[in-house]
């Protein structure tokens, strides 16, 4: 298994490319169920959930196409061809290690009219249910049924009737399969208190340019009419948000001045808004940003909230950033419940950190130092990057393949700006 060896205290400098967003990725890969024509996405990140995905709509009968495979590339394009659907079920095995496997159900329901679709479970970060994405999918005329840990959705009469849901609380995910669903659905949709999250209007435009008629994109109302068929088209993938915020991060903690690339900064904003807050230099220019900081960093009161809210992925990396603040700052966790994994191996580092149900007070320390460290999750496993970039010595951290499902090439980006940074196999 892999680990992540670096070595702290190297003050960030020069310019950083951001990749195409993972979160965005996972929810425009499987649009191309929704057509027997082409979808070309581009701006693809290399990561391990991507190439999952890409796995998972082989299973599925989709034959995929992958260019941009120079090592030194970043992102590639993947043409996505589901001339017919061979199998309308995502098994246990699947679904279990890839969560966002999740969102086939709606595209398939939707061109098969009948999907069987493993349920998730939990995960290391949270319960994580789905009964939004069911309660939304029968309001537009799925039938369900739960039996052996799967859902059996079947559409009355072979195709979605269309309908209006209103969530009771935001979820991305279940807004997402709804919103793939209706697009072809026989009548018109409505859907209210809709996430808002950029990903989400990265989905709504790509589906707009395969042909589906979406109003309200970007608001909490998407009204779908649906349309007899979609048809082939290329898309680029968003730039990823949360690993630009990571990146900010960086500069931020380890006293640096680093450029992004690549960056949609008005997509930015409750992460940028925090970062000044917390004195750091943060000045877009298209889209490049300059993130810059020479003082200590002011503390913070931080509380996690659906777009444009400041975002739960975010979390852990500002925890850690937070713990060289100076002064006591407090976040508060509203999305998952158990999303604070991190804290004990921060702790391990020196930070001072107190959890009270949702709500962690991190006072601000000196310095951090060093330690073998075990990465819990995908942003927790960056939280203990971020540590390390700052911490005096040398600092490990185990079971990296939680970062491969989110950070392209994080070890090569980092030490391109003058981190002291490795990985390590340790066979
Ligand atoms: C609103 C929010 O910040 N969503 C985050 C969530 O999306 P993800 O799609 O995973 O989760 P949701 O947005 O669906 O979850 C939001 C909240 O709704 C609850 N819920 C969700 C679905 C459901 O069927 N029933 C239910 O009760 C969840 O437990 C959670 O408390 O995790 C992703 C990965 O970290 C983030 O990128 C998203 O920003
Ligand atoms: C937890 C995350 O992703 P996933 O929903 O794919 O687990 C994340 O992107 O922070």
């Amino acid at each position: 298994m892999d680990r992540i060896i670096i070595r702290g205290g190297n003050r960030l400098t020069g310019r950083l490319p951001i990749s195409g967003a993972k979160n965005a990725a996972l929810t425009l890969l499987p649009c191309a169920l929704l057509t027997d024509e082409p979808l070309t996405l581009s701006n693809l990140p290399r990561l391990a959930d991507v190439d999952g995905f890409g796995h998972l709509l082989n299973q599925l009968g989709a034959a995929t196409t992958v260019e941009g495979t120079r090592p030194d590339e970043f992102g590639r394009v993947m043409t996505i061809r589901a001339g017919s659907l061979t199998s309308t079920e995502a098994p246990y095995d699947i679904v279990r290690k890839m969560r966002a496997s999740i969102l086939v159900l709606g595209p398939i329901l939707a061109r098969a009219g009948t999907a069987r679709v493993s349920l998730p479970g939990g995960c290391a970060i949270g319960n994580r249910p789905i009964d939004l994405h069911l309660k939304a999918l029968e309001a537009i005329g799925a039938e369900l049924e739960m039996a052996s840990g799967y859902v059996r959705a079947s559409a009355k009469g072979g195709r979605l009737s269309g309908g209006r849901y209103r969530f009771p609380v935001v979820s991305v995910g279940a807004t997402e399969n709804v919103v793939m669903a209706a697009v072809t659905a026989r009548g018109g949709s409505c859907i209210e208190n809709a996430a808002r999250e950029p990903e989400i209007v990265d989905l709504c435009r790509c589906l707009v340019a395969m042909g589906a008629r979406i109003e309200g994109i970007g608001t909490e109302t998407l009204e779908i009419e649906g349309v007899d068929r979609l048809h082939a088209a290329s898309y680029s993938v968003m730039p990823d948000r949360i690993e630009a915020g990571s990146y900010a991060c960086a500069a931020a903690i380890t006293g640096g001045d680093l450029t992004l690339t690549g960056v949609a900064p008005d997509e930015m904003g409750a992460t940028f808004d925090a970062l000044r807050e917390a004195g750091v230099t943060v000045e877009a220019n298209g889209t490049e940003v300059r993130v810059a900081a020479d003082a200590p960093l002011k503390p913070l009161t931080l509380s996690t909230a659906p777009y444009p809210g400041f975002a739960t992925d975010m979390q852990a990396q500002f925890m850690a950033m937070l713990t060289l603040a100076n002064g006591a700052s407090v976040l508060t966790e509203t999305i998952f419940e158990n999303r604070y994994m991190h804290v004990p191996e921060l702790a391990r580092m020196g930070a001072d950190i107190t959890v009270s149900g949702r709500t962690a007070v991190v006072r601000g320390v000196e310095a951090l130092t060093g330690a073998p460290v075990m990465a819990t999750d995908l942003r927790a496993s960056m939280s203990l990057i971020l540590a390390g970039l700052a911490a005096k010595g040398e600092t490990s951290v185990a079971r990296v393949y939680h970062l491969d499902r989110g950070y392209e090439r994080l070890e090569e980006k980092l030490s391109a700006v003058g981190a002291d940074i490795e990985r390590v196999s340790d066979g």
